[in-house]
């Protein structure tokens, strides 16, 4: 054997061992996606299979309002978010209101309604995103961000051809799927800062660029896609739908100067009978007048009447009954621990240091806030008592925060100023004021009607019951301008108020329109003092002593 077939014979013998490997290396990936392609198979099949099943559509799919008119009492907000959104010049809105009053039931519907004006921008196709603040999961290293979209780079897992191909691969989030349409975020005040101000720049921008360590402008390898998205950014021309449960000033200043505010408001107790109303009749079931009251009168929100309603109609269907009963409702309430709204109404007759003051507890949430207060006589310096109110509050925001006297505790101090500098006695009185109803309540705005409850105590004065009062007071007897004059009058007037008195500074004609109640603004305490107090004769002076409770007290 000569040299020349010695290596004719070793090359043959290298040609069968590459050929074999790389024989083998095909047969080993032919076999992988063999049983891959097996595997997918067995799992399309289980999935069709999950798929054929399905149980007859959810109750509270059935009730859902399917229509703007299905929305009960929101007609104001409604309005405002159509005005928002269905013209040919759409804004961003957020949308406030205490939870399940219809707030996600109305965004839903938006869109459509939009859909239906010729001169707006949504194209028929656009889409409708919804996202929930309390589950778009912040994560600071940007690896998975469903709000803004994010980079799988080519070191995670399930990177794929591109990974090992060492390209970045941007993934869009929900800011870019709603391109062209709406982004709805329930939730919103939920949002992690950072997730805030970055939405902040994208509604600024209507774009969003992303950022890898691993992307090079200079790799030529990464795909044409890739660099344009790198450098151009993705689009997110969308606008914004936030809804919130939080408060105005709970929710950052920059994202509400871009947002058009709209306010949903507590539904009263006839509409919540309205929702069950409709709820029932949605689910072809007859519910009696009397169990549409026990409706009304123990759920505090639409989500809660329709809730109480079909587990109701469960009952009832289980017994094959198509009528849901009284007594239905009474088990459903006592097994949901329900309690009856506590209905704030006026005293039935006027009486001593006592005073319907007016409050705030939630965006356009007001309420009628009870004052009363006795004072007796001693013989050295007087004390004051409040009880109530919350001792200490804390103010300022995440940067900044602050520790500082109650507001409601400053304001008696005010008023104990303000009726010295009207020579009354107050210094010779011990004199308590209590705020009672179990919440501890804060804010300077009862001041006025605080000061009518002390010298109503001091000077044996019955206050009117049919009144209601709110108002900042200034140490030289001024009324000033307070918060939700609106709700609180409309709060006064539920509660069966005729008249209510507020700062002159609050004055908006709205608040004359409203039926049933006047409303007077005033700019002193002494005005107010005329109007609220019950003038007597002397020999009528009533003869209640000083300290003792008005006959018509409520037993606590
Ligand atoms: N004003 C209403 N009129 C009719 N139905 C209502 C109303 N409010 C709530 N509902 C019923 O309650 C369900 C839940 O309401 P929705 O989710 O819209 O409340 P929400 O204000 O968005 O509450 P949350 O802040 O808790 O998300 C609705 O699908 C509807 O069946």
């Amino acid at each position: 054997m000569n040299w020349t077939s010695l290596i004719m014979l070793v090359q043959v013998f290298f040609g069968i061992v590459i050929g074999l490997y790389f024989w083998n290396l095909l047969k080993n990936q032919r076999t992988q996606r063999v049983s891959v392609d097996r595997e997918s198979r067995k799992e399309m099949h289980q999935l069709q299979k999950l798929r054929s099943v399905s149980l007859n559509e959810p109750l509270a799919e059935k009730v859902r309002p399917l229509s703007f008119t299905d929305i009960i009492g929101q007609d104001e907000g409604i309005r405002s978010l159509e005005a928002a959104l269905c013209g040919p010049n759409p804004q961003h809105v957020l949308i406030y209101g205490p939870p399940g009053v219809g707030k996600t039931a109305a965004a839903r519907l938006v869109m459509d309604k939009a859909k239906m004006n010729t001169n707006s921008p949504f194209l028929m196709e656009a889409p409708f995103i919804e996202l929930d603040g309390t589950t778009a999961r912040f994560d600071e290293r940007g690896i998975a961000d469903p709000l803004i979209g994010s980079v799988h780079d080519p070191i995670y897992q399930g990177a794929g051809s591109m990974g090992q191909a060492g390209i970045p691969q941007p993934k869009p989030g929900a800011i870019t799927k709603a391109h062209g349409g709406m982004l709805f975020i329930d939730e919103i005040g939920e949002l992690h800062p950072i997730q805030l101000n970055k939405l902040l720049k994208v509604l600024e921008d209507r774009k969003v660029f992303l950022e890898s360590a691993y992307y090079n402008e200079e790799n030529m390898s990464i795909p044409q896609h890739v660099h344009d998205i790198f450098k151009n950014g993705l689009p997110a021309d969308f606008r914004l739908i936030g809804a919130t449960t939080r408060t105005p000033e709970e929710i950052p200043p920059a994202i509400r100067s871009r947002c058009l505010e709209v306010y949903f408001r507590p539904l009263k107790q006839k509409e919540l009978a309205t929702v069950a109303q409709r709820a029932a009749e949605r689910l072809k079931m007859v519910i009696a007048e009397k169990g549409l009251d026990t409706v009304s009168s123990y759920v505090t929100n639409g989500r809660e009447a329709v809730n109480t309603v079909q587990i109701a109609a469960g009952l009832a269907t289980t017994e094959e009954r198509n009528e849901i009963e009284v007594s239905d409702i009474e088990w459903v309430v006592h097994a949901s621990r329900l309690s009856r709204r506590p209905e704030k109404s006026i005293h039935p007759e006027p009486a001593v240091g006592r005073v319907n003051g007016l409050a705030v507890y939630g965006p356009d949430l007001g309420m009628l806030l009870e004052i009363e207060s006795t004072a007796k006589e001693t013989e050295g310096t007087g004390m004051l008592t409040v009880t109530g109110i919350a001792e200490e509050e804390n103010a300022g925001n995440q940067m900044r925060s602050i520790r500082r006297k109650s507001m409601a505790r400053s304001s008696v101090d005010n008023v104990m100023t303000v009726l010295r500098r009207l020579h009354v006695p107050v210094e010779q009185y011990d004199i308590h004021v209590n705020f009672p109803g179990g919440t501890p309540i804060d804010g300077p705005s009862a001041g006025a009607a605080i000061a009518t409850a002390i010298y109503s105590a001091v000077n044996h004065t019955k206050v009117k019951n049919d009144v209601a009062i709110t108002g900042e007071l200034s140490i030289w007897g001024t009324l000033k301008p307070v918060g939700g004059v609106p709700s609180k009058v409309a709060a006064a007037r539920e509660a069966g108020a005729t008249k209510a008195f507020i700062p002159a500074d609050n004055d908006e004609t709205m608040l004359h329109q409203m039926e049933d109640i006047t409303v007077t603004p005033l700019k002193t305490l002494d005005e107010l003092f005329a109007n609220v107090l019950v003038k007597q004769d002397d020999h009528k002076r009533q003869q209640v002593p000083v300290g003792e409770a008005p006959s018509s007290s409520v037993q606590l």
